[in-house]
């Protein structure tokens, strides 16, 4: 299996190649070369096993024999047993036709665990392999980062570098970065929004020179490894309702774009998923792009659920070069449009594409509010505020005939202002994180531009190449 560039400009890799690289070096995303396909007898055959085993049968049709069966078994047991529930995944039905995925029962609390133990672990290995360090970098608007640092922290081999929006994250998000002191952890907080963080990072990866002195590799859903743990979930999710016999629709609390674009993977390798819906907080840009044909940037708005903050959405770069029959200089265009003019107008083709599968929804804050507190009422169930913006725009498009999955994406614990606001409870956090308001926290507040973090970088990581 090779991998290539949406911008058509970089040599098609292998997977472990892809891993360590992150970002094509065209400043375009990696995808599949072609897409494997699950019969319905190996969906079938799915059923009822231990989340680690469809794990292993997905993503081993993506690494494509670059590691041992055995090997790549381990890692995938590894890192699902760093999880708090014996399912990874569990399903929970919430109404009728209705039903929550819940994706926070790894480390840090968020759906981002689920890919990251397992990239922690691939990243190792890769790099162990070649005999090579690496400066991971990462944007964060709350979840990735904490996710990442948990998952690298003390590993060999690398220093982990990570951007978060100064005063745009929760409390708890914070301190789940912050006050995590290993050597090898440095946390940034950067005067700017999360795009401003995402865009250093892809204008690092861009600086070619610098990409190669401090051996960058990236951790956020720009990595194709990202893409392909999240595909797992949707294949235990449909099958556990009763795919491939039947299919299932999926409600997706959006951002960057990467949890639906893994739905929109196990589509493609044959999952009968009838529909995916995006929902959006009111920072809406892909509700109003998938309403008008225009993706039109805005100011970034701060809402209750701060890790959907997000304007410029990488991953709908990889469903654009999809559904506009893989011309990667069409999505230069593109992006020099976005890039220039702050807008692109998709190719009304494409859009139709786009639209036989995919339909989009918004929550405000208030509709969100109030989901999380009816839901509390009525099913004795407490959504954190993504999860809730999933749910309000699931509501509207339930269909008696189809069951709906709604990804829970992060434990109410996370936001527990908005929690409180909504319900007068405040949830509690696990205990072995009882403490996390009391210890110690530790970040470096910069300024929002690549020169400032990259001068930091090149001081601080032990993967700097000395110059010849
Ligand atoms: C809790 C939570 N929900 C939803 C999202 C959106 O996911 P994506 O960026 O993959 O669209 C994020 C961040 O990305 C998140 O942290
Ligand atoms: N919401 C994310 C933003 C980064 O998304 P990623 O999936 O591309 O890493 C966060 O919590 O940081």
């Amino acid at each position: 299996m090779r991998y290539v560039s949406t911008r058509g400009q970089s040599p098609a890799l292998g997977f472990l190649d892809v891993l360590v690289a992150g970002l094509a070096r065209d400043g375009g995303l990696y995808v599949p070369e072609t897409w494997p396909h699950f019969t319905d007898v190996e969906i079938a055959d799915l059923a009822g096993r231990p989340y680690a085993d469809v794990a292993h049968a997905v993503i081993r049709r993506f690494v494509d024999g670059e590691i041992p069966d055995a090997d790549l078994y381990g890692m995938i047991e590894a890192a699902y047993a760093t999880f708090g529930h014996a399912a990874v995944a569990p399903l929970v039905q919430l109404a009728p036709g209705h039903f929550l995925l819940e994706l926070f029962h790894g480390p840090t609390l968020a759906f981002k665990d689920v890919a990251m133990q397992l990239l922690a672990r691939l990243m190792e290995y890769a790099l162990a392999r070649r005999g090579e360090a690496a400066t991971i970098v990462g944007a964060t608007s709350g979840d990735t980062g904490a996710s990442a640092i948990e998952a690298f922290r003390g590993r060999e081999g690398v220093d982990i570098f990570i951007l978060y929006p100064h005063g745009r994250v929760s409390p708890v998000q914070r301190r789940q970065m912050t006050t995590v002191l290993d050597d090898n952890v440095h946390t940034l907080a950067v005067d700017g929004t999360f795009d401003d963080c995402q865009s250093i990072v892809k204008e690092m990866f861009n600086d070619h020179a610098f990409r190669d002195r401090t051996q960058l590799a990236g951790v956020n859903s720009i990595n194709w490894a990202r893409i392909v743990a999240q595909v797992v979930y949707y294949f235990t999710a449909a099958v556990a309702l009763g795919a491939p016999a039947r299919p299932v629709s999926f409600t997706v609390p959006t951002g960057n774009f990467g949890d639906i674009f893994a739905g929109y993977v196990a589509r493609r390798m044959g999952l009968p998923i009838e529909r995916l819906v995006v929902a959006t907080n009111v920072n809406d840009i892909l509700w109003r792009s998938f309403e008008s044909g225009r993706y039109e940037v805005r100011q970034v708005v701060p809402s209750t659920s701060p890790s959907m903050d997000i304007q410029i959405s990488s991953n709908f770069e990889r469903l654009l070069f999809e559904a506009g029959d893989r011309d990667g200089g069409r999505i230069r265009t593109l992006m020099a449009d976005l890039a220039r003019t702050g807008a692109f107008t998709i190719d009304p083709a494409a859009l139709d594409a786009i639209r036989t599968l995919f339909t989009a929804g918004r929550a405000d804050i208030d509709e969100t509010r109030d989901t999380i507190g009816r839901v509390a009422a009525t099913c004795g169930y407490v959504l954190d505020p993504h999860s809730a913006v999933g749910v309000t725009v699931a509501e509207r498009a339930l269909d008696r005939a189809v069951p709906m999955v709604t990804l829970a994406t992060a434990h109410p614990a996370k936001f527990p202002d908005a929690v409180r606001e909504a319900t007068g409870v405040e949830p509690a956090l696990p205990a072995r994180l009882a403490d996390l308001m009391e210890r110690p926290e530790r970040f470096s507040r910069i300024a929002a531009a690549k020169t400032d973090v990259a001068r930091f970088i090149e001081k601080r990581s032990h993967a700097v190449k000395s110059e010849v």
